[in-house]
């Protein structure tokens, strides 16, 4: 099995890959979110493991839209990992020294209050990801003094770490996806399960979003993310990027996709998968399997069928 994923070695989403797959041969790093993706779309590999989610920083817009555009993926995993960032030069150096720090732009945005307290002069070189400023250091590069990285990827690429406990929030997690191509087949369900969709609202409609949500909400279809992305052609197009709780097999899913594919220009279904978090969903009254099944029975008696 070959995985992409948002290189190089020693990124967030390699630790992430690392969950799924620890045959590091099957292993092809990528210089961005959508080159993973792509590689995944040429048949280049099998998968791509990228970040969709942080919570501190909110979602990760490179995949949001590399998801939307071209053509069809699928969810097939997600997995969570912990953030914690040091701050990595290439010897001992005094804070005061450090004005120029190198990292992925999600990790610098996780560490603003840090900076501000500690090094408020200091400016962002936006690097390709947290381990791609990693190893642009070991290897020599003079445009800054300083990365913000993983304590591992520190490590990986001989660094010295000059402040550990960088973050913002202690507690901060990302979460990542792994996505194969359309024909993916689809991981079973387990009853702990997300679905992702996105979904474009009809123009000019008053009320057009509380409409796409209320085919969640009568159906007791919890949504755990929810984002807007313009659609790109013109100003005011907007396309829904959503998680709901729930495997395309339960029955009230099946009814929401088609309340969305009847009242929606375009729904676009990009998986269903185990939840990383496995807490069973807990169901309202009225919408488990058996309660479709039986007011689907009843309509029939009802024509005689
Ligand atoms: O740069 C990395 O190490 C990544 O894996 C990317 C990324 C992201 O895009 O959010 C992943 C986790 C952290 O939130 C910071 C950066």
């Amino acid at each position: 099995m070959r995985f992409s994923y948002l290189g190089p070695r020693g990124t967030f989403t390699h630790m992430a890959l690392m969950q799924i797959s620890s045959d590091e041969g099957g292993h092809i790093p990528a210089i961005d979110v959508p080159a993973a993706l792509r590689m995944v779309r040429n048949e280049e590999t099998d998968f791509a493991v990228v970040p969709i989610e942080n919570s501190v920083e909110g979602g990760v817009n490179a995949t949001i839209d590399s998801l939307s555009n071209g053509s069809g993926l699928r969810i097939v995993a997600e997995m969570l990992v912990p953030i914690t960032f040091v701050l990595a030069s290439r010897g001992p150096m005094d804070l005061s020294e450090v004005k120029r720090i190198s990292t992925h732009p999600h990790a610098w945005a996780q560490c603003q209050n840090w900076i501000a307290s500690n090094l408020d002069d200091a400016i962002h070189v936006p690097g390709t990801s947290t381990a791609g400023s990693a190893k642009a250091m070991a290897d020599g590069a003079m445009n800054f003094d300083a990365v913000l990285c993983n304590p591992l990827s520190a490590e990986q690429y001989g660094l010295t770490v000059i402040a550990e406990g960088v973050a913002d929030n202690p507690d901060a997690v990302t979460r990542f996806i792994c996505a194969g191509r359309e024909g993916t087949a689809l991981p079973e369900r387990t009853g702990s399960d997300k679905t992702t969709l996105q979904v474009q609202l009809p123009s000019d409609e008053a009320g057009a979003l509380l409409a796409m949500l209320e085919q969640f909400a009568t159906r007791g279809v919890n949504l755990s993310r929810i984002e807007s992305r313009p659609v790109g052609d013109s100003l005011g197009r907007y396309q829904f990027s959503i998680d709901c709780e729930g495997h395309v097999e339960d029955e009230r899913v099946q009814a929401v996709l088609i309340g969305l594919h009847r009242t929606s220009p375009h729904v676009k279904f990009l998986g269903s998968y185990p939840s990383a978090k496995q807490v069973p969903v807990k169901l309202r009254p009225g919408t488990a399997d058996q309660d479709f099944v039986a007011a689907r029975d009843w309509v029939s008696n009802l024509l005689g069928k």
